[in-house]
């Protein structure tokens, strides 16, 4: 047994069963991916970032001064103590405020200690990393890492993260080239192309940017995970793990808001950076080519999150790398993005919300000014995993449950998922259709594999424009 096996033996709660229905996941269910979080891909990042930091020492040094010496020693000593918190199940603590913190940093501190209050006040005790809530406690390890830097002079904006991300858009600039040189072909028939095939087109730019989620570097602990072969080819193969498809529902929404007249605008909320963030800059550029959106809001994260979601600096850096390759559409298509950049038909925006551990039902309450921002767009697509799990609460929701009925009261404007399942919650699916793969697949929710574009698509929202 493992001295990590050991020192968990004290935690009492510890169940070794799947999440129970209707209740929201924590790592304390021992079958379930929550469980895994803690026990193995937390603890495997958090020594990847600890060794990453020892091999780029004289590197960093270089770049950010002599005295950055000194705090990649502290930062490393502070990751390892958080891990040793976490294998040993410490409850969680509040985040530090140093004196000459800004103004947001520590409005975010505050924000963050409050809640570390609330949740103790709701559970009866101070939460620790396998009983609390997992969202909570996870997105929580991702804010200790940041504060990890931010207690340090030199690298208060390190990202950890950043050479996982672009080693992942590298990994994958084969695949990237096959359906850049596609959505140029689709750019340039923006004329001709009659209604009945941007329907069928925008199904098929929905699939590539959904099956883009499965790249995420959280699950694989860090570990590379590009996209590989060309993913056009592979769409029909992928065909029977699409579980729930509302394509129609999305080009219903977008259809409607254009007869309405007006400007139609889209928001997309990001996941993943490097080959995920290139299917979703590609699923805007159709939409914009086609002038089925006129303005795109693209929203990233304001830190780095979960190992590979996007930050400013990963579109940017994504952008200049697709200009700097020696392939004509990779270079055609960072012209194109670039220009809808300049021009404002697309915008790149940050919001704290994004970096919270709160689910989406409480954003009316907790992020009001974002819940009304949101509510301008005509449609809202919801990329990734996480983002799911805050849409549903991260409630292991029966899987019959409705869409609707599982974002319980979140309804800023009409919205879609697109999401790879990675974790043990969805909702909508067929009756029988989760009982199903629980039988033939038991870490069907865990594996990625399955796919959903969700809608909500039972819900009356009036097509709006804007202008
Ligand atoms: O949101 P993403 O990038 O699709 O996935 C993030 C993720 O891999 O991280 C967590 C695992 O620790 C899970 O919530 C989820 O599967
Ligand atoms: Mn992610």
């Amino acid at each position: 047994m493992t001295e990590r096996q050991n020192s968990l033996e004290g935690i009492t709660d510890l169940q070794d069963t799947v999440t129970p229905f209707g209740v929201q996941l924590r790592a304390k269910y021992k079958r379930t991916g929550a469980y895994s979080t803690f026990n193995d891909r937390v603890p495997v990042i958090l020594t990847r970032v600890i060794d990453s930091l020892s091999r780029d020492k004289d590197e960093i040094v270089k770049k950010y001064g002599k005295s950055s010496s000194e705090d990649v020693k502290q930062v490393i000593g502070y990751i390892s103590k958080l891990k040793n918190e976490i294998v040993t199940n410490k409850p969680l603590i509040p985040l530090i405020c140093v004196p000459d913190e800004s103004p947001e940093d520590k409005e975010n501190i505050k924000m963050w200690n409050d809640y570390l209050e609330e949740r103790t006040k709701i559970e009866g005790k101070v939460p620790t990393w396998y009983n609390t809530v997992v969202l909570y406690a996870e997105c929580y390890s991702y804010r200790r890492v940041i504060e990890g830097f931010k207690l340090t002079k030199t690298l208060r904006s390190y990202d950890p993260f950043a050479k996982l991300k672009e080693d992942s858009f590298d990994g994958s600039t084969a695949s990237a080239i096959a359906v850049a040189n596609y959505t140029l072909g689709q750019v340039e028939r923006a004329q001709q192309a009659s209604s009945a095939e941007l329907k069928h087109e925008l199904a098929k730019f929905l699939r590539l940017s959904l099956w883009g989620n499965r790249c995420d570097l959280s699950l694989s602990g860090g570990a590379e995970n590009g996209q590989i072969g060309n993913p056009l080819e592979l769409l029909n193969a992928l065909e029977k793990d699409l579980l729930v498809d509302d394509s129609n529902f999305v080009w219903d929404v977008l259809t409607k808001a254009q007869k309405k007249g007006g400007q139609v605008l889209v928001d997309i909320v990001l996941d993943n950076a490097g080959y995920e963030l290139f299917t979703d800059l590609r699923l805007a550029t159709f939409l914009t080519a086609h002038n089925i959106a006129n303005r795109i809001r693209i929203y990233v994260k304001d830190s780095p999150w979960f190992i590979s979601d996007v930050t400013t600096n990963d579109f940017h850096w994504m952008i200049e790398r697709m200009n700097g390759l020696s392939n004509p559409d990779l270079n055609q298509l960072a012209k194109l993005i670039k220009g809808y950049l300049e021009s404002g038909a697309w915008s790149i925006e940050e919001d704290t919300f994004w970096t919270t551990p709160f689910p989406f039902m409480e954003m009316s309450q907790r992020g009001p000014t974002l819940y009304a921002k949101l509510s301008e767009a005509n449609l809202l697509i919801v990329k990734g995993d996480l983002n799911y799990r805050k849409l549903v609460g991260d409630v292991n929701w029966e899987y019959s449950t409705s869409f609707l009925e599982a974002t319980e009261g979140f309804l800023p404007t009409n919205f879609v998922s697109l999401r790879s399942i990675k974790s043990n919650t969805c909702s909508g699916l067929k009756s029988e259709q989760g009982q199903y793969l629980d039988k033939i697949d038991p870490s069907w929710m865990l594996s990625g594999q399955y796919g959903l574009i969700q809608g909500t698509i039972d819900a009356c929202i009036c097509s709006k424009t804007s202008s």
